[in-house]
C-alpha cells in the first residue's frame, strides 16, 4: 500500500485486530462516545474535528466498529494531504488499463476497496481544491467512475473525514468548497484537546502504561502533575511520554521526582525553538520555508538600520545572498503587477476563466510579499476581480464568488476607502438575500452598520439600515424593519432624491419595504401612502430604466396586496416589458409573477399560475435564487385553488412551508398556511382544514401580521359557521378585526366585515344544534 495511506500503515481490516479501547471518563469524552453510538448505525457522512493528536482517528475507528456495516468492511485510512495532486483521482477512484501512460493494469481505487467498510479521509482540509467537486459528486450520487472507465460504479461504503483545521475558515478563504463542507458535515464530532478534558489523563496514563512490557506505575502526585502539564501534542504526546518513561526509567514506581526528570526539558529542548517553530507553523502561509527566510531577512535588515552588509553578517551569510533574495522579491512584485494588468484586460473582454487563472497566479506570487499597505490594496483588488470572474463563470450566487468577496473584504479592512468596503459588503449582502441566507444576510447588514458607526457616513448608514430592514422583513419582523427604515432617514428624502452609493434608487426601495412592512403591521393608510409615492416615482421622466423598474416593483407589489386588480395589470405588464427590453433578469421575474397574479385575479387562474411558475423557475431558481419564494408560492397555491386543483395546491403549500422553514423566511408564512387550510377544506378534510387555519391564525398573531390574521380568521369563521359553531365564529372574527384600521379600502377586511354582518343578526344567546353537539 502506498505511503500516504494512513500514517505510514496499511489499511487495516479491523475485525481481525483486538477490539479498540478508547479511554476517557471526562464528560467531554463521554459525550463523544454517546454521539458515536448514535451516529455509527447510520450511513451518514461524518466530519471529525479537533487538534492534532487528540484522538480523531480513534473516534473514526469506533464509528467503523460500531457501525451496522458488513463485518468484513475495511477501515481504509487515507491521509489526503500526502497524496500528490495528480494521483488523487486514480488513487481514490482507481483506473482502467491504459488509462494513462504507465497504467499497465487495471487498479482498484480506495472507494472500491472500502466496499461496505469505511473510508477515512484524514486531513480533508488538504484535499486539492481542483478535485473537491469530484469528491462531492461521489458523496451525492454514491457512484464513481474509474479514470479511463466508461461506467459508473456504486460506492457502498461510508465516509468519515477528519481535520485539525477550521474548515469554515478554509471555505471563507476559497480553499475549500462550501457545498462539500456542508455535505461532509452532515454530522460532526469535535474531539477537544487534552487541556479541555484533563480528567481523562490518569485513565489514559494507565491505559498506555499497561501496554508496555514492563508497565510503569505512577504515584498519585505524579498523576496530578501530569494533569497540570500543558499537552500541545495531546493524547499522542502523552502516549509517547509514558512509553519513554517505561523504556528509560530504572524504576517501575514513578514518583513525582522521577516524572519531573522526564518533564524537565533538556538543554537543547529548553530553547524556545519549539514554541517559535510552532508559532511559525501556525501561520497561514503555504510555503513556510520561504516565509521563515523572508522574516529572518526583514528582521535582520530592520535591526541593522537597512544595512545589507550588517544584516548578512548577523544572518551568517554572504551579503550577495541577501541581495539575491531581495531582488527575487522585487521581480515577483513586478510579476504580480503584470498578472494583475493582464487579468484585468481579460476580465474586461469577458474571458473569465483565463482571467481567474491569471489573477490566482498573481495572488500566489503575492503570498511571498510583505503585508504593507500597497500589498494589501493589491490583494483586495485581486480578490475583488476574482469575485467578478467567478460570478461570470458560475453565476452571481456561486460560493467561489462569495468566498472571493469575503477575502476582498478581509484584505480591504483598514486599507481601502470605507465607501468601497461598504459597496463590497452591500454586494455580499444582496447575494445572501437573493439566496435567502437570511441569518448571514442579517450578520452582513450588522457589519455594515458597524462600519457606518465608525465612519459616521450618512450614505453608508442609510444603506446599512436599509439592508437590515429588508432582511428583517423577510425574517417576519416588520415592526423592527420599520424601525430600521426610520433610522435610515431614507423616507425623509426629498421626492427627487434617489441614488445611493450603489447607484440604485434606494429611496424607492425604502418606500417599498416601508409599504410592505406597514401593510403587514396593519398600518394600512401608511402602506397606501407609500404606494402612492411609488406610483409617482414610476412616472418620473428623470428616472433611469432600472430605477423605474424598482419603483414599479414596489407599486405593483402593494397593488397586489391591496387586491387592486385594476392598478396591478398595467404596472405588472410595464415592469415585465421594461425588464425584458433591458435584460433586468430579476425584475423580469418579478414582473411576470405579478402578471400571473393579475391573470388569476381576472378569473384565469390556471394560465396565471403557469406564468408565475415558469417565471419563478427561470428567473429565480435557475439563477440559484430563492428570494420571493413564499410570495409566489402563496399566489400560485391560491390560483390552483381557484382552478379547483385543491390537491395540487395542498402539495405546493406543503413543499413551500418546508422551504420557507429552511430559510427562516416568515414574511408570508401565515398566508401560506391559510391557503393550505383552504385546500384541505376543498378536499373534504375538515379537521385538517380547521387545524391549518388555526395555525395560520396563531402564526399571524405571533408575527404581528394583521392581513394574515384577517384572512385566517375570516376563513376559520366561515368553516366554524358551516360546522354550526356560529357563536365561536362570531367571537373569533370580532376579536381578529376589532382593532384594524378602516380608513382605506382593503377587500380582505371588507369580506371579514361582511361575514360578520351575515353571522351576527341572529340571537346569539340561543345556541345552534352544532354548538350543542360540540358541547360549546
Ligand atoms: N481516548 C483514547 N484512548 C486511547 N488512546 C487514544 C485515545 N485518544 C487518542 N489515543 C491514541 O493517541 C494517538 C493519537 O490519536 P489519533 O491518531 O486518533 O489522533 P488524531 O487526532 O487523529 O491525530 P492527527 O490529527 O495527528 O491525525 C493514537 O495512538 C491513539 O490510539
Amino acid at each position: 500500500m502506498t505511503a500516504y495511506l494512513g500514517h505510514g500503515r496499511s489499511p487495516a481490516v479491523l475485525h481481525a485486530e483486538p477490539p479498540l479501547r478508547a479511554v476517557g471518563h471526562s464528560p467531554a469524552f463521554q459525550k463523544i462516545l454517546r454521539l458515536v453510538a448514535r451516529i455509527a448505525p447510520t450511513d451518514h457522512t461524518l466530519l471529525i474535528t479537533g487538534p492534532t493528536g487528540a484522538g480523531k482517528e480513534i473516534v473514526a475507528q469506533l464509528v467503523h466498529q460500531q457501525g451496522s456495516r458488513d463485518a468484513d468492511g475495511r477501515f481504509i485510512d487515507i491521509n489526503c494531504g500526502a497524496i500528490p495532486e495528480q494521483l488523487v483521482e486514480s488513487e481514490l477512484f482507481g483506473h482502467t488499463r491504459g488509462a494513462f501512460t504507465g497504467a499497465a493494469a487495471e487498479r482498484q481505487g480506495y472507494f472500491e476497496m472500502a466496499a461496505q467498510g469505511t473510508l477515512f479521509l484524514d486531513e480533508i482540509g488538504e484535499f486539492p481544491l481542483s478535485l473537491q467537486a469530484k469528491l462531492l459528486r461521489v458523496l451525492e450520487t454514491r457512484t464513481f467512475r474509474p479514470v479511463g472507465g466508461q461506467e459508473q460504479r456504486p460506492f457502498t461504503g461510508r465516509i468519515v473525514a477528519a481535520t485539525h483545521r477550521n474548515l469554515e475558515d478554509l471555505v471563507r478563504s476559497g480553499r475549500f468548497r462550501e457545498d462539500l463542507y456542508y455535505r461532509l458535515a452532515v454530522f460532526s464530532i469535535d474531539v477537544p484537546g487534552l487541556d479541555q478534558r484533563r480528567d481523562d489523563i490518569p485513565a489514559l496514563v494507565h491505559h498506555f502504561a499497561a501496554r508496555e512490557s514492563t508497565p510503569p506505575r505512577f504515584s498519585a502526585e505524579a498523576l496530578e502533575r501530569l494533569k497540570a502539564q500543558p499537552w500541545p501534542g495531546n493524547v499522542r504526546e502523552l502516549r509517547s511520554l509514558v512509553s519513554r518513561i517505561a523504556v528509560l526509567s530504572d524504576e517501575t514506581e514513578i514518583s513525582l521526582g522521577i516524572l519531573e526528570s522526564f518533564l524537565t526539558p533538556s538543554a537543547e529542548q529548553a530553547l524556545p525553538s519549539d514554541a517559535l517553530i510552532d508559532a511559525v507553523l501556525r501561520l497561514d502561509e503555504p510555503d513556510k520555508m520561504a516565509l521563515v527566510e523572508r522574516l529572518l531577512i526583514d528582521r535582520a535588515l530592520s535591526l541593522n538600520g537597512g544595512s545589507k552588509t550588517a544584516a548578512a553578517a548577523m544572518l551568517g551569510v554572504n551579503r550577495k545572498v541577501v541581495e539575491r533574495r531581495l531582488l527575487a522579491r522585487e521581480k515577483s512584485r513586478t510579476a504580480v503587477d503584470e498578472c494583475m494588468i493582464a487579468g484585468r484586460r481579460m476580465l474586461e473582454r469577458g474571458e473569465f476563466r483565463e482571467s481567474a487563472a491569471t489573477l490566482r497566479r498573481a495572488l500566489t506570487l503575492l503570498d511571498g510579499g510583505n503585508e504593507h499597505l500597497p500589498t494589501r490594496k493589491l490583494r483586495f483588488e485581486l480578490h475583488r476581480m476574482l469575485a467578478v470572474c467567478y460570478r461570470g463563470i458560475y453565476g452571481w450566487h456561486s460560493p467561489q464568488a462569495q468566498a472571493e468577496h469575503e477575502a476582498a473584504l478581509r484584505a480591504g479592512q483598514g486599507v481601502v476607502d470605507s465607501i468601497e468596503l461598504n459597496s463590497l459588503m452591500f454586494g455580499i449582502w444582496s447575494v445572501q438575500l437573493m439566496m435567502m441566507q437570511l441569518f448571514s444576510a442579517r450578520a452582513t447588514a450588522q457589519d455594515m452598520l458597524k462600519l457606518a458607526h465608525t465612519t459616521a457616513h450618512p450614505a453608508i448608514h442609510a444603506e446599512a439600515q436599509f439592508a437590515l430592514a429588508n432582511t428583517l422583513f423577510w425574517l417576519g419582523d416588520s415592526e423592527e424593519a420599520l424601525a430600521c427604515l426610520a433610522l435610515s432617514k431614507l423616507l425623509d428624502a426629498e421626492p427627487a432624491e434617489r441614488h445611493s452609493a450603489q447607484g440604485i434608487d434606494l429611496v424607492a426601495l425604502a418606500q417599498t419595504f416601508a409599504g410592505l412592512a406597514s401593510f403587514q403591521t396593519g398600518a394600512l393608510a401608511r402602506a397606501q401612502r407609500m404606494r402612492e409615492l411609488l406610483a409617482q416615482r414610476c412616472t418620473d421622466p428623470e428616472a433611469s430604466m432600472f430605477d423605474r423598474a424598482i419603483a414599479l416593483q414596489g407599486a405593483a407589489w402593494l397593488a397586489c396586496l391591496f387586491e387592486d386588480t385594476q392598478a396591478l395589470g398595467p404596472m405588472a405588464s410595464e415592469l415585465a416589458q421594461l425588464a425584458r427590453d433591458h435584460e433586468f433578469g430579476f425584475y423580469r421575474g418579478v414582473g411576470e409573477i405579478f402578471c400571473g397574479c393579475h391573470m388569476a385575479a381576472l378569473g384565469d387562474p390556471e394560465p396565471g399560475e403557469q406564468r408565475m411558475r415558469v417565471a419563478y423557475a427561470a428567473y429565480f431558481v435557475e439563477q440559484g435564487g430563492a428570494l420571493f419564494h413564499s410570495f409566489q408560492a402563496w399566489k400560485r397555491a391560491e390560483a390552483l385553488l381557484a382552478a379547483g386543483r385543491a390537491a395540487d395546491s395542498a402539495a405546493l403549500i406543503e413543499q413551500a412551508l418546508e422551504i420557507a422553514q429552511s430559510h427562516h423566511e416568515r414574511a408570508y408564512l401565515s398566508e401560506l398556511m391559510c391557503v393550505g387550510g383552504l385546500a384541505k377544506q376543498m378536499l373534504g378534510d375538515l379537521d385538517g382544514a380547521e387545524d391549518g387555519l388555526r395555525s395560520a391564525l396563531s402564526t399571524a398573531q405571533a408575527l404581528g401580521s394583521v392581513p394574515g390574521r384577517i384572512r385566517a380568521a375570516t376563513h376559520l369563521a366561515e368553516l366554524l359557521y358551516q360546522d354550526g359553531r356560529r357563536r365561536q365564529a362570531v367571537s373569533l372574527l370580532e376579536k381578529s378585526i376589532q382593532d384594524v384600521e378602516r380608513v382605506v379600502p382593503y377587500p380582505a377586511l371588507t369580506r371579514a366585515l361582511q361575514l360578520m354582518e351575515q353571522l351576527k343578526p341572529r340571537d346569539l344567546s340561543v345556541p345552534t344544534v352544532g354548538e350543542v353537539q360540540h358541547g360549546i
